[in-house]
């Protein structure tokens, strides 16, 4: 039987140059085992099962082959939680956790005084959004759309999973939410802004979903299709918090400028200085 630190190396070393430096089959085994990540550096020398090196070693090849290590493992973390992620939904990138940490500090200072929040979620993927800010705002009372049905599976496994009250409705951007005239406080959205021509990295292009993906020739048309559909959804108080593209700015202050006058915006930056969180505040300030 081969070590851990035996068979790590073994997958390592037939890495591309590419993926050389990325921790993955480290990443594997500690989630094959069932161990913390410290914990491993402490069994490198132990031998290794064979049911578990045989399952390391389809995991490591579907890497090999292109697959995204999330998508191997079935699950990636987002804000703290494991949540599942499958071909059906997007893998939950660390700038939406930003964009959610930013929500939170904005719901601090805009709804203190609100016994209850109604909050909405547009294109909802794997319920990353909707259920990390229901689990960490009690009072939020959140529905999360999608048109993807599987994709509205996955969300509601996480929701069960995790413990989060979510309302999912299946469905075209605001129409689940037009139809049954409710209003919300908060309205937040990650849609697809990739553009449809845009050269991106195979591992993303060959397995994400791309109706999770591309948002038409600038990227932008669905932050426009809400813009222009919005304003019957929103109470008289209202935020609006969207994840962007770091370099869609201009086109994103025109759009604002043509659908909100001069209603105040903010657009913040990641933890990488990128153009990131687009705030818009529906007469809060
Ligand atoms: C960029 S992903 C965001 C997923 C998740 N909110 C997150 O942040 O990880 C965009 C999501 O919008 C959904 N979507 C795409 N077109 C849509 C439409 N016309 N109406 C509703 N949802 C849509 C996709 O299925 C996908 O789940």
């Amino acid at each position: 039987m081969k070590t851990v630190r035996e068979l790590i190396k073994e997958a390592e070393s037939k890495l591309d140059d590419e993926h050389k430096d990325v921790n993955v089959a480290k990443v594997l085994f500690y989630h094959l085992a069932k161990k913390e990540p410290h914990e491993l550096y402490l069994m490198m020398n132990e031998e290794v099962e064979p049911e578990l090196e045989k399952a390391f070693l389809a995991g490591m090849e579907e890497y090999y082959q292109g697959k995204p290590i999330q998508y191997i493992k079935g699950c990636e973390s987002f804000f703290g939680r494991d949540f599942k992620v499958n071909e059906d939904v997007l893998i939950p990138r660390y700038e939406t956790e930003e964009l959610v940490e930013n929500i939170l500090y904005r719901i601090d200072d805009y709804f203190n005084d609100y016994k209850e929040i109604h909050l909405c979620d547009v294109g909802t993927g794997s319920g990353a959004i909707a259920i990390t800010l229901a689990l960490e705002e009690p009072r939020l009372k959140v529905i999360a759309t999608d048109i993807s049905k599987e994709a509205l599976v996955v969300a509601q496994d996480n929701a069960k999973t995790l413990g989060a009250n979510v309302e999912f409705r299946n469905g075209d951007m605001l129409q689940p939410l037009l139809d049954t005239h409710e209003k919300v406080d908060i309205f937040v959205s990650n849609p697809p802004y990739i553009p449809n021509d845009q050269d991106i990295e195979a591992m993303v292009k060959d397995n994400e979903p791309h109706v999770a993906l591309f948002g038409g020739n600038d990227g932008l048309y669905f932050y426009r299709k809400i813009f222009k559909e919005v304003k019957p959804l929103l109470n008289d108080r209202a935020l609006l918090a969207f994840e962007m593209g770091f370099d869609q700015r201009e086109l994103m202050e025109t759009a604002i400028k043509e659908f909100f006058g001069d209603y105040p915006f903010e657009i913040i930056k990641d933890i990488n200085g990128k153009d990131r969180m687009l705030f818009i505040y529906y007469n809060l300030k």
